[in-house]
């Protein structure tokens, strides 16, 4: 019998994934020496480690791609050669993959270290995203000091950062085309493996549109009611400074004024969290005690000794929340400027869903240490909120008082409303973010237009608008995290689709789901101490992406194809509420032109 022709290759993988998780190790510990510490020593570390191991996975890939891995026989060894066949931006030569490395440093580091000044006090202009400004778009009812920040906040991240985010494309384009792709956007949707991608969200969009525009008309009406008929158009877009967040990605903030049962204000756990006096690392320890309920993994002792869960106060880092694999099977941390409040809760718990997905995969080849597809790894940890947030769960922690006699139908639909504004209302962001930039990469928007582009997005697809007129020195996009740190975006939509499928099928594994028992709502649902519902995730998590998404999903949800009903169950009743409630009050369900301009 001649030997396995394919042992030879297989020897070689299994080398080459070994060095390959070395070199990776090394370069997350030095891009963790420079996001949690901003300064020109780290940055030039960083640029010469990742200089390093791209040449390595260059050289490596030449001998990567004389295999002819197609016509191998066994598929796992095949998938294994695929992915390696893709060596990423480092097909670049090392002069322009360094200057690539060094924008979006550059880009980053300009939004981390942002400062704007004070609306009623411009001799103070320390204020910086995390947590001033993001604490004052959540208090603040001051229209004109909103409006300050908002335009502020933008003079100081994205207009500074237009000339390298053009050249970022420029660069992101010539990578792609080295490696095959038309251009970074097709390069980008590699992972979902599917040549229909950009349609199958298109398709969920085109279901969720119906629940995002009836949900829109009714909180711009309690706009309109809170800030007047001069700052609320009756029926034109929502101005983009009013929502209760910088980017107007997430409504939660205006929850307390909008309310459908005002008797009953929706849960807002902060001040509970400060009056017991959580800190941090305590609602990090309680998002842990959930996992461990679900028999999955607890943190390991180096999590806690590595971890970064307060925004120093010594220097300048990288405070958007991130979790790190350090490709060693041991070192996994989180970085978060946590802030004591309720959404820092569920932001503990969303990044601790990718610690998990990491803990659950370590056994496997490093280049299977990936989600199933990136949403998945954006899903793990908000499926468990998704029990967390629920009136009953917080009452079970203690951070909710029983306050007496409820009348459960008006705090469902409190409950209800306080997650569409969070889940609902980011759907058409979400999505429009790659919109845009897969319109950039593939050339169908130009840097001239780059601007005026992004409105009409924000208009045809949010139906918000900005606060003043905007013009082509401005840069909005770059107002934003994922946009300069060059993070694709479509991940989160596709996991505020697919938590709803996990959710209802681990409800059902639970017994905490019964579609045809009113009493078991699916909103109502909490998983906790389930070791059913955990075992099924955990079995799924532990695939990393060595099978193909559909597959992933089908392990858990008995489906291969993504779909909008867990999310359009789970909301039903308040759907029904809501067109009820704007027929009643006869609301314009959309929204007419913007009367702001943007001029290019
Ligand atoms: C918390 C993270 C780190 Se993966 C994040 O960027 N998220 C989580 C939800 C959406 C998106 C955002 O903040 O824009
Ligand atoms: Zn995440």
């Amino acid at each position: 019998r001649d030997p396995d022709p394919e042992a030879a290759a297989r020897e070689y993988l299994r080398e080459l994934d070994h060095d390959t998780g070395v070199h990776l190790n090394r370069a997350s510990l030095a891009e963790w020496a420079y996001a949690s510490n901003l300064t020109e020593h780290n940055l030039k570390r960083k640029l010469e480690v990742s200089a390093e191991v791209a040449a390595f996975q260059k050289e490596a890939w030449h001998r990567t791609v004389h295999f002819p891995w197609q016509t191998f026989r066994d598929p796992d060894l095949r998938r294994q050669f695929r992915k390696y066949s893709v060596l990423g931006s480092a097909a670049l030569p090392p002069e322009k993959f360094e200057k690539l490395e060094k924008l979006t440093s550059e880009m980053e580091s300009i939004y981390s270290t942002a400062k704007i000044c004070d609306y009623f006090n411009q001799t103070k202009c320390d204020l910086s995203l995390e947590p001033d400004l993001v604490e004052l778009l959540t208090h603040s009812r001051d229209a004109n000091e909103l409006r300050h920040a908002w335009v502020e906040w933008r003079r100081a991240s994205g207009e500074k950062c237009r000339g390298l985010f053009e050249r970022y494309v420029a660069l992101s384009n010539e990578a792609a085309a080295l490696n095959n792709f038309t251009d970074m956007s097709e390069m980008w949707l590699e992972p979902y493996e599917a040549k229909d991608f950009r349609d199958q969200v298109r398709e969920l969009w085109e279901q969720l549109r119906p629940l995002y525009e009836q949900l829109h008309a009714y909180v711009r009406r309690k706009l309109q009611e809170q800030y007047g008929e001069a700052e609320v158009s009756r029926d034109g877009p929502i101005p983009a400074h009013l929502l209760g967040e910088m980017w107007s990605s997430t409504w939660k903030n205006v929850a307390n004024f909008s309310a459908p049962a005002v008797a009953q204000p929706p849960p807002d756990v902060s001040p509970a969290l400060k009056q017991q006096g959580y800190t941090p690392l305590r609602i990090f320890k309680l998002a842990e005690e959930f996992f461990i309920s679900l028999n999955m993994s607890a943190m390991p002792d180096l999590f806690w000794e590595r971890s970064i869960l307060e925004k120093p106060a010594d220097r300048e880092i990288t405070c958007h929340a991130s979790a790190w694999d350090f490709y060693d099977a041991k070192d996994f941390r989180i970085k978060q400027c946590t802030r004591v409040d309720m959404e820092h809760m569920f932001t503990a718990h969303h990044e601790m869903g990718h610690i998990q997905y990491f803990l659950q995969y370590k056994h496997q080849p490093v280049v299977y240490r990936e989600g199933a597809n990136p949403g998945f790894h954006e899903a793990v940890g908000d499926v468990m909120s998704l029990s967390v947030s629920t009136p009953k769960h917080l009452r079970q922690v203690g951070l909710l008082r029983d306050e007496g006699p409820r009348d459960d139908d008006a705090s469902a639909l409190n409950y209800l409303f306080l997650q569409a504004l969070q889940k609902v209302a980011f759907l058409p962001y979400a999505y429009l973010m790659d919109l845009w930039r897969w319109d950039v990469f593939n050339g169908s928007v130009t840097s001239d237009e780059y601007n005026c582009r992004w409105w009409r997005l924000r208009e045809q697809y949010q139906g918000i608008e900005p606060p003043v007129d905007r013009t082509e020195e401005d840069f909005d996009p770059g107002a934003k995290y994922h946009i300069v740190a060059s993070v694709p975006y479509i991940r989160y939509f596709v996991s505020y689709v697919i938590q709803f499928q996990f959710h209802r099928a681990l409800c059902l594994e639970a017994g905490q789901f019964d579609p045809n028992d009113p009493m078991k709502p699916l909103y109502a649902c909490d998983i906790y101490g389930s070791t059913a519902a955990g075992n099924k995730l955990k079995a799924m998590l532990q695939l990393g992406s060595s099978r193909p998404w559909p597959e992933a999903l089908e392990a858990v949800t008995g489906s291969r194809r993504m779909d909008a009903s867990g999310l359009l169950d789970y909301f039903k009743p308040l759907y029904e509420w809501l067109k009820a409630e704007n027929a009643r009050t006869g609301e314009r369900v959309g929204w007419g032109p913007s009367r702001r301009a943007c001029v290019s």
